[in-house]
């Protein structure tokens, strides 16, 4: 497929609100739109999830840019794909860097897309016209911060609500939260902060309803996952985990989980994405879209993604007005009672609004393919 040009945009937002997990505090995003071209006008766009820190995995908006700028580039510049779902193996020679990776082959999916006039969401083989979404809350000041911010966004319509947890806002605060809303499906994310230690902390969890707890134990663990799994009846649902398919066809093996949170950043693309997918469709795991705290681009990856079966479960892509006062997509992503529709307008759906890409680029280079 004809590809001339990347086009590496480093971009400064600002989250609407701070969002406060197990491990701190965000508020400003630097992140890169990737951008694929080909000499017929097409334009492709990918973002990239990676953060400033290493906190989620060991990727940063600097690693990112040494990865592509020093290897991913060169690989597509030696060598030519016919199809974007070659690109994963042309970036095999490159160990993990999952994120970087993802954000250049995402570009070249919508470019691909546009250039055959299709859906990115077809491109990838979904067919679904809605679907579903929930919202993740941080962590929050207070229980009635809390309790306000998940009754408002029932009242909005959003099909679950997950609620960020670490030892000591944990047990009590979802109990509170249930007491209030009893019929409203949620669940908790712990981003890795509990040992097997606090097995029977989260053994009281079981008698909560939760949906599902997702990376309650190591960001690196399996086998510890497993053995609480057994141990508890809430499903354990797996994020930072799962880098691949070959994890999630262990994790799976090994019990060590019900459900699969795909991030396609976190697993190094849509064509490693897909797989997983395809996977846990084999063995009846239901899998979810996560989110990073995408803007306009990676969201509306996020949606094709979704539009695969498996994704049977809302995912945590809410609608663009939660995270940004302005985002860079024309017209935003929005919700309507927990439900996004998605665009049938070729590649990504949205369009790029250029404007607002240009306000928020602080770096911007051009490599030539
Ligand atoms: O609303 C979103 O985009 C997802 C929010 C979220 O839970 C999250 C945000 C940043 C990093 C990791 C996670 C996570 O799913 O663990
Ligand atoms: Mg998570």
């Amino acid at each position: 497929m004809p590809i001339t040009s990347i086009t590496l945009r480093r971009l400064n937002m600002n989250l609407k609100n701070p969002f406060t997990t197990s491990f701190g505090t965000m508020q400003d995003k630097d992140f890169f739109i990737t951008e694929a071209a080909d000499d017929r006008g097409n334009r492709g766009f990918g973002e990239s999830v990676a953060f400033t820190s290493p906190w989620y995995t060991e990727e940063t908006v600097e690693t990112n840019k040494h990865m592509i700028n020093d290897f991913l580039i060169k690989l597509l510049q030696d060598n030519e794909i016919r199809h974007p779902s070659e690109v994963r193996e042309l970036f095999k020679p490159i160990k993990r860097n999952n994120m970087a990776k993802a954000a250049v082959e995402g570009a070249i999916w919508d470019l691909y897309a546009k250039q055959h006039g299709i859906t990115l969401a077809r491109a990838l083989g979904g067919t679904k016209q809605k679907i579903e979404v929930g919202i993740s809350l941080g962590i929050q000041p207070t229980v009635n911060d809390l309790l306000e911010k998940v009754g408002h966004h029932i009242k909005q319509g959003y099909k679950r609500i997950k609620i960020k947890i670490k030892p000591g806002w944990d047990y009590d605060v979802l109990k509170e939260v249930r007491n209030q809303f009893p019929n409203t499906p949620i669940m908790a994310d712990a981003n890795s902060a509990y040992t097997l230690d606090d097995i029977d902390q989260l053994r009281k969890l079981d008698e909560l309803n939760l949906m599902m707890i997702e990376q309650p134990l190591a960001h690196d663990d399996i086998v510890d996952h497993a053995k609480l799994q057994a141990a508890i009846q809430t499903p354990v649902c797996l994020d930072e985990s799962i880098h691949s398919a070959e994890d999630a066809r262990k994790a799976i093996e090994l019990k060590s989980c019900r459900i699969i949170n795909v991030k396609i950043g976190r697993v190094g693309g849509l064509a490693e994405a897909k797989e997983i997918h395809d996977l846990c469709r084999k063995n009846r795991i239901d899998v979810w879209c996560g989110g990073m705290l995408e803007a306009g681009v990676g969201r509306a990856h996020n949606i094709a993604l979704a539009t695969l079966p498996q994704f049977t479960l809302p995912g945590d892509t809410a609608g663009s007005s939660l995270y940004w006062k302005k985002d860079i997509i024309k017209p935003e992503v929005t919700v309507n009672d927990g439900v996004i529709t998605v665009s049938n307008k070729p590649g990504i759906g949205y369009d790029i609004d250029e404007q607002a890409l240009k306000a928020f680029t602080a770096e911007k280079e051009v490599f030539d393919i």
